[in-house]
């Protein structure tokens, strides 16, 4: 007989269970005989393993509790002549699933644990997934809690120690547990508030060469018991179970827990129970997507669902505000409009030489300079090289400029009903060539001009206008040749220099402006074409259409010959930075003469007078404009009267200063950021179709170096030596990325000057830039690389072969490029000087490197820079990635002769400092914590450092 009264330190052994009784001094501490129709107290012990007793006929298992045979439990209870109204007839259920209580027996099958403990190891366990109405079976009852799982470790059928676990839930797992399972996937048993019990003086607990009371006394947290079903066809008496759980537990043995094999499950059921509970399930187990999806999936869905959602809401504003931007008629047709410009003077501050301290002074660059452009006309500026006219062009044009600018700028009206140009729409009519040329290198010339018609004109003119305002342009700028030919650069040869200024006269052109300035528009080009260029801008100021207003242009000119002299209305001379004349072209023979230096006759006045401005000293003092310019160019009484018709309509709208926020955000664009946006990306994509050199770099390169990593870490053991291989190629992986992230600041550092100067051109918004610009490098230059490159290296390996482990660990490879990524944009924004931006992202390379986890420890990481860790996304990727690879992962290798099988979480923790199952914390660092500030520091930087500042 069994005593079962000694006391239990485990709430759920004060009464022993089934196949449990009390031997000596330690409760619950030997097996039982018999089988679960006695009650526990009544069950004969086994008192000693070498003595065994005998289960009773159809029972079998280390304690007698499991039902052999299907008609096992029916044979006992009629032989037993239980009595009771019984109605159902009893079954032996051989399942793990319980449907009340299930009893299981294992052997332990580790090899630490053997080969410290030699001898036949078996678990016995009692999973109770609801309390028994035992009067329905004639089993006998005992004090069974549902939701508990009660477990006990025999050593050559002596009980070492036994566990409880409570709050358990059962549930279906399609997967099984060993490789031959049967098919027929698992059951889950999972448990909370795990407690053990080391009975003493057994071998296991102070008896033998090791004692583990310390570590089983000490086991805790949750615990689950996962077992393959039964399949009587083909695996009698084979299935395999897992043992997971407490942390203890988990370090130990890792993430596949205690194998368990040669599994045998047995309860006696009545057959109808067993009937209506399979009915239920298969109810209850319906299509319910939910219990399938883990939570990575979830989650990611969840986050793709809101991306795409975010992304379509975006991409719905932006065509509702093109298609609105497609029907406002009401810019198309304005009359001509003017410039007026009073007492404009322009300082730069200036190192004052034998001041040591740096001491500034102001150096005038413009003085005081006034002058007017009427509507509809063509204004020259004359003078020589620095004597302001550049200044005078970028001031009248709104260009963002370093020094202190004074005066005021107003824009003329000719016709009186025309008043809607306000301060905002001012860049939107003005078009601006600049001195030196900025062209797309790998466009052809009509994509240029389609480039910047798309951008410069408003979206109400239709594809067709379009077309035919850029061959109009084409034919009347002798293009036409050329159109189809690609620009080129110092790399590639594309067209001439003066087929080049004339492509960015042409772009300005294409946007029909209001008001043209051009910077050396004739500059490189031959005389014949010089004259052709200007008399199509002086038909542009002269022909108007019920579409376009005329131009007003204002250019400026070195030494222009007699003829193009003579085509301007009016010519202004500068001479450092004053104004000495401003008049017509015929009227300039009369003011050389009056200024006591006629015209030689056999020169041009325009290079006369240039000649003069070389030596102001040679004017006469008093200021060429009150005085001279009004004494020669006396005004008709109907002149006069026009002029102050013209006076009246004059509209400020702009003053030369200004505001702070104006210069962060720069010009307003022409076009909606739709059009924006479009416009950009088809050409990025355009221009790397043609120049695909980088993207094949990228992705030839990562096939390349993907095959080498590949190779040199061929198929990883689970030995010691192929666990450092593994965690090698990982770091490998990581490091290549953040290398070929380079590439991002030298790809932004490339576009930076061309943007800033379409930028102050109004062509777009930085922002719609950056959008195009991070579709391109963030899709084809980092994420389909760092795809290419772990899909190689991955497989070839040999990392773990579940879809959702490849898919984690690819997820973190593209975040963590595009990490990387941003950080180098981020540099090569805010540097202009690239080998600085360079400088720093190794730096950051290094840091990462250092800190990544893989080459000193977290850990040991001394404490005043022990912060550093967290500045590296490296280490959160290779975290990340371990959680994914290691953890559970078992080494099993021969040191010394002896055979090892560890778990790598028993010291993959201690050897990187890296925290276990960190996959969702890292991933959400990598994401919120780096991405997300760095596109948006990307974001400020490129709209506070990719700004023209002359
Ligand atoms: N940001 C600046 N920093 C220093 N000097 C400047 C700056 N902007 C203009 N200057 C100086 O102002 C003077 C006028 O320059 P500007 O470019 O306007 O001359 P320019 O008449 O257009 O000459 P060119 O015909 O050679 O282009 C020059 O001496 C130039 O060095």
């Amino acid at each position: 007989m069994s005593k079962s009264s000694q006391s239990s330190p485990l709430s759920l052994y004060k009464a022993c269970p089934q196949g449990l009784g009390t031997n000596g001094s330690h409760a619950c501490d030997a097996a039982t005989c018999g089988s679960p129709f006695q009650l526990p107290s009544d069950r004969q012990l086994i008192t000693h393993p070498s003595k065994p007793c005998k289960c009773e006929q159809g029972f079998g298992g280390a304690n007698c509790n499991i039902c052999q045979g299907s008609t096992s439990c029916q044979d006992v209870r009629n032989r037993s002549s239980i009595s009771g109204p019984f109605t159902d007839q009893l079954v032996c259920h051989q399942q793990p699933e319980a449907v009340t209580t299930t009893y299981i027996d294992c052997n332990v099958n580790q090899k630490t644990i053997s080969a410290v403990f030699p001898g036949d190891i078996k678990l016995t366990v009692s999973k109770v997934v609801l309390s028994d109405n035992f009067t329905e079976t004639g089993l006998a009852s005992w004090p069974s809690q549902a939701g508990t799982l009660l477990s006990q470790l025999w050593l050559d059928g002596e009980e070492q120690f036994y566990c409880q676990a409570s709050e358990c839930r059962q549930s279906n797992s399609s997967q099984a547990v060993s490789t031959k399972g049967s098919g027929l996937g698992a059951s889950d048993y999972s448990c909370r508030n795990l407690e053990c019990y080391c009975i003493p003086g057994t071998d296991m607990c102070g008896q033998g060469v090791f004692d583990l009371s310390p570590v089983i006394n000490h086991l805790n947290g949750s615990f689950s018991l996962k077992c393959d079903f039964f399949d009587p066809a083909t695996a009698a008496g084979d299935s395999a179970c897992s043992m997971n759980g407490g942390e203890l537990l988990k370090t130990t043995f890792g993430d596949s827990g205690i194998p368990l094999q040669n599994c045998t499950f047995g309860s006696c059921l009545g057959q109808n129970e067993l009937e209506i509970f399979y009915a239920n399930q298969s109810v209850e187990s319906g299509p319910n997507l939910n219990s399938h999806l883990s939570r990575a999936i979830v989650g990611g869905l969840v986050a793709i669902g809101l991306l795409i959602a975010s992304i379509f809401t975006a991409i719905l504003l932006g065509i509702i505000f093109h298609r609105r931007a497609t029907r406002t008629e009401e810019s198309l047709a304005r009359g001509a409009l003017g410039l007026r410009w009073d007492d404009l003077s322009y300082r730069l501050p200036e190192k004052m030489p034998g001041h040591r301290r740096g001491k500034l002074a102001k150096r005038n660059i413009l003085e005081s300079v006034s002058g007017k452009l009427e509507p509809g006309s063509m204004v020259a500026i004359l003078g020589p090289s620095g004597a302001g006219k550049s200044t005078l062009l970028d001031i009248l044009a709104g260009r963002n400029k370093s020094g202190r600018i004074s005066g005021y700028i107003s824009l003329l009206h000719r016709d009186a009903q025309d008043h809607q140009v306000t301060v905002d729409d001012v860049s939107k009519i003005m078009a601006y060539v600049d001195q030196d040329d900025h062209l797309p290198p790998y466009s052809t010339v009509r994509e240029a001009l389609h480039f910047a018609a798309k951008l410069g004109l408003p979206e109400a003119v239709g594809s067709r206008d379009r077309q035919e305002e850029i061959n109009q342009v084409l034919e009347r700028l002798d293009l036409l040749p050329v159109a189809e030919k690609m620009i080129g650069d110092d790399q590639t040869r594309g067209i001439s220099g003066g087929e080049k200024r004339r492509v960015s006269i042409g772009m300005a052109l294409v946007q029909r402006p209001s008001i043209l300035l051009a910077d050396e528009p004739l500059s490189g080009l031959d005389s014949r074409t010089a004259l052709r260029v200007v008399s199509s801008l002086r038909d542009r100021t002269r022909y108007g259409s019920s579409r376009w207003s005329p131009a007003s242009i204002i250019l400026t000119v070195h030494q222009p010959s007699s003829e193009i002299f003579l085509a301007f209305d009016k010519v202004i001379l500068l001479a450092e930075g004053q104004k000495m004349f401003e008049g017509k072209p015929t009227d300039a023979f009369l003011w050389c003469a009056s200024q006591g230096h006629p015209c030689p006759e056999n020169r041009s006045v325009a290079e006369h007078m240039v000649n003069m401005a070389f030596q102001p000293g040679l004017f006469k003092p008093s200021s060429v404009r009150e005085d001279l310019v009004e004494s020669i160019v006396v005004p008709s009484p109907r002149q006069q009267e026009e002029m102050e018709e013209e006076k009246a309509l004059e509209t400020e709208v702009m003053m030369a200063r200004k505001s702070c926020a104006d210069k962060v955000r720069g010009p307003k664009s022409k076009t909606s950021t739709w059009n924006q946006v479009v416009t950009l990306t088809e050409r990025i994509f355009k221009t790397n179709a043609r120049d695909y050199s980088s993207l094949l770099f990228h992705i030839l390169g990562s096939v390349i170096v993907g095959f080498f990593i590949g190779g040199c870490f061929f198929r990883v053991k689970t030995t010691i030596s192929g666990f450092q291989n593994r965690v090698g190629s990982m770091f490998f992986i990581f490091t290549l990325s953040s290398f070929s992230a380079l590439s991002a600041a030298t790809g932004l550092h490339k576009e930076r000057r061309r943007m800033i100067r379409e930028r102050a051109d109004g062509f777009y918004h930085p922002m719609a830039w950056l959008i195009s610009h991070l579709m391109f490098d963030l899709l084809l230059l980092r994420a389909v690389p760092a795809i290419t490159l772990t899909s190689i290296v991955y497989w070839m390996v040999g990392l773990r072969s579940s879809a959702r482990a490849f898919f984690e660990f690819l997820i973190i490879a593209v975040i963590f490029n595009i990490d990387m990524a941003a950080y180098n944009m981020i540099l090569a924004a805010l540097f202009e000087d690239l080998s600085l931006a360079i400088l720093l992202s190794v730096l950051g390379i290094l840091l990462n490197l250092g800190f990544g986890g893989f080459l000193l420890n977290l850990s040991n990481i001394p404490g005043a820079i022990h912060w550093v860790q967290y500045l590296c996304p490296m280490k959160f990727a290779l975290e990340a990635a371990a959680s994914i690879q290691l953890h559970g992962l078992m080494i099993q290798d021969k040191v010394s002769g002896l055979n090892i099988s560890i778990s790598v979480s028993a010291f993959a923790p201690s050897l990187f400092g890296f925290k276990e199952n960190a996959y969702y914390n890292d991933l959400i660092v990598l994401s919120l914590a780096f991405l997300l500030p760095f596109i948006l520091v990307l974001t400020f930087t490129v709209i506070w450092r990719l700004k023209e500042v002359r």
